[in-house]
């Protein structure tokens, strides 16, 4: 199978509208988590990058060219770096897939919602025009006023590898649309197609300083982001643990952030479906696309008793068919984890769930015929018990867990049994039930008969330990990037 070609450009970081070597001159190698080769390198910026960048980004904000510009002429800016991605889709899903592993497949859909994003929050832009200024009657005469909207400031965006474009284009297109400047910050572990987006915007022409982009390590160029007094928010996404520290930096500055940190989202089945293959070919979407690395993966199939053996039974015959090879073979359907740490930690989830007495029906090892890269083969752990680790802590690999419920009760008692609160899932007929279970998840995102679909227009986010704040839709920009003040006039 011929695998496409693609060159991996050389970037520098993205600073106001140039390439800019990092003061210390620091790169990180890139490895290929199909083939454990370095096949090139990105830059790595540490605290005085960060201040440079900071101070770009101020300066843009304080020129008429991006400070003064309204929601119309901004959409212009997103309008045509949504076309650039159009252009450049093919050669970005190929980067993509190249760096973190995602089927070329997966990869082109993400550029896709890359695209559609942009264009989203370019309409939402120009809609912020009439709403600026929201006058507000008093009922007085000596007093008059207006609720006025004003970009936040300086933005810090920290963000994941799991989707890596498409988790910066959440944050980075309503920022740009409320009229901030922004400072990405994308994963270590992928951030090829992050730089790829400075490119554009330099040939778009957006004001130099509106979009930074520091790639680097968590610590060294994250951390002194979340920290610099002129950065006026962070928008997070990624994992719990990094999560409380920047919370706990940036409460020291009393900086809002918003917070989106994964889950263990339940997929429960009742016994009414009407089609079994369809409700077990989501079972598997919700938990193995992008080989299980989504943070709303429905990793924990609630199983009701009755059709038990039989579902499990199908989810086996079909887990043969899922094609597991390098992630730009046409039809590969599960490509490897992103590096060799996640790897490491994904195994070490399986082994923990055997020692504490679960079963491994399937999966659970490197596939054989995989000799290089970080492969696991798609993994079902019966045989589960509420105080075992693989119910209780989010993997973000190819494994799920299943335990089987008897009434509807017990179902919504199992869903709700975990620390996390982003996303869950119901299968069944009965549209009053899966009313019921509307009010019963404590999640912020549900869905009906499928498990994963994501849109746009819709908000995007979680409760309890899964974070707090919203990405996408119109919350995102009115809560997280634009400040409220009002004039007596
Ligand atoms: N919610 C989600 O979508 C994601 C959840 N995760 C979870 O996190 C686990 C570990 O993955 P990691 O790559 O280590 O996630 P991470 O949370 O450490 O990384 C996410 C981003 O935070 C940055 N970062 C790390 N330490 C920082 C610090 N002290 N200050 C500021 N920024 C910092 C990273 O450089 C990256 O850009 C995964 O196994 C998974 O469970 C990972 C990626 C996405
Ligand atoms: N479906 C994309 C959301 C995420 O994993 O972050
Ligand atoms: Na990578």
């Amino acid at each position: 199978m011929a695998i496409p070609n693609v060159r991996i450009p050389s970037r520098q970081l993205y600073i106001d509208g140039e390439w800019r070597e990092p003061v210390k001159k620091n790169r990180i190698p890139i490895i290929s988590p199909a083939t454990e080769e370095i096949i090139g390198e990105i830059p790595a910026a540490t605290e005085e990058d960060v201040d440079i960048a900071v101070e770009a980004a101020r300066r843009a904000l304080a020129r008429d060219d991006w400070g003064s510009t309204t929601g119309a002429q901004r959409a212009k800016y997103l309008r045509a770096i949504a076309a650039k991605i159009l252009e450049r889709k093919s050669e970005l899903a190929k980067l993509e897939s190249l760096d973190c592993g995602k089927t070329l497949f997966e990869a082109a859909w993400d550029m896709d919602d890359v695209a559609a994003s942009f264009e989203y929050y370019a309409d939402l832009a120009e809609a912020l025009d009439s709403k600026r200024k929201t006058p507000v009657d008093l009922h007085l005469d000596s007093f008059k006023t207006y609720v006025l909207r004003e970009p936040l400031g300086v933005v810090g965006l920290i963000t994941p590898w799991n989707y890596p474009l498409l988790m910066a284009t959440w944050k980075v297109a309503p920022a740009l649309a409320a009229g901030c400047a922004a400072i990405l910050k994308p994963s270590e572990l992928a951030s090829i197609t992050c730089l790829e987006l400075g490119e554009i915007c330099r040939e778009v022409g957006l004001p130099p300083g509106a979009l930074n982009i520091l790639t680097g390590l968590g610590p060294e160029a994250g951390a002194p982001l979340v920290s610099h007094p002129h950065v006026d928010k962070i928008a997070f996404t990624g994992s719990g643990a990094t999560g409380v520290k920047i919370m706990t930096a940036a409460a020291q500055l009393v900086k809002p952030v918003t917070l989106e940190l994964g889950g263990k989202s339940p997929i429960v089945v009742f016994d009414d479906i009407d089609n079994l293959d369809l409700a077990v070919e989501w079972t598997l979407f919700g938990c193995f696309a992008n080989a299980g690395q989504v943070c709303s993966a429905t990793s924990r199939l609630i199983l009701q008793e009755s059709i038990a053996s039989e579902f499990l039974e199908r989810l086996l015959l079909w887990i043969k068919n899922i094609k597991i090879s390098d992630p730009l073979e046409e039809d590969c359907k599960l490509g490897p984890i992103v590096s060799s740490g996640q790897y490491e930690k994904v195994l070490k989830f399986i082994s923990k769930a055997k020692d504490e007495g679960a079963t491994i029906l399937c999966g659970g090892e490197r596939p054989q015929h995989m000799k290089k890269g970080y492969y696991v083969q798609p993994t079902i752990i019966t045989d589960v018990n509420t105080s075992m680790e693989i119910w209780k802590e989010e993997v973000f690999g190819p494994v799920l867990c299943v335990k089987t419920f008897k009434t509807e009760e017990e179902a919504i008692e199992l869903a709700n049994d975990t620390k996390y609160g982003l996303a869950s899932a119901i299968m069944s007929k009965d549209v009053e039930r899966c009313e019921r279970f509307t009010k019963a998840f404590q999640t912020g995102i549900i869905w009906f008969n499928c498990s994963q679909p994501t849109f746009t227009q819709l908000p995007w986010g979680g409760r309890k330990r899964s974070g707090f704040g919203r990405d996408l839709g119109e919350w995102n920009i009115s809560k997280c990037f634009l400040v409220l003040k009002w004039p007596q006039i």
